[in-house]
């Protein structure tokens, strides 16, 4: 999974300069930030649709359009998938619901 994000971003990052006509990175980045999060916002409720549907090919297929917009808004942010998975590390075993009791005290 490691592989195909790097692999993704990669070539996301390729792209990014590529003729319009012809690259959909190109386009989108062209289209600028709003309409690169509305993209993810629309994968996200596809995924949903799929999940209560019990669609698990449709959850795959629109899980990889997910991620994959999500690494054009993360490009286009100056961000990268390593800085999520730096988050994801940060909270490697602290209890979600620890976490959310200690929120309400600080
Ligand atoms: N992984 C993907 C990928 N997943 C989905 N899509 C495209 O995302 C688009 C989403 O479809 P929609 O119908 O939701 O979008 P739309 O109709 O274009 O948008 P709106 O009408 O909503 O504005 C489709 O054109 C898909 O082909 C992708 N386009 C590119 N990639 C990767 O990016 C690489 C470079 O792509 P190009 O830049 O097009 O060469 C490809 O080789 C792939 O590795």
């Amino acid at each position: 999974m490691r592989e195909a994000l790097e692999q993704l971003e990669a070539t996301i990052a390729r792209r990014r300069s590529a003729d319009p006509e012809t690259s959909y990175v190109a386009r989108l980045l062209g289209k600028g930030r709003p309409k690169i999060a509305q993209k993810v916002g629309e994968e996200a409720v596809e995924i949903v649709i799929a999940a209560i549907s019990g669609d698990k090919k449709g959850v795959v297929m629109e899980g990889a359009d997910l991620l994959f917009h999500l690494g054009v808004l993360l490009a286009e942010m100056g961000l990268s998938f390593d800085d999520i998975g730096a988050e994801l590390e940060r909270r490697d075993g602290i209890s979600g619901i620890a976490e959310k009791a200690a929120r309400s005290k600080g």
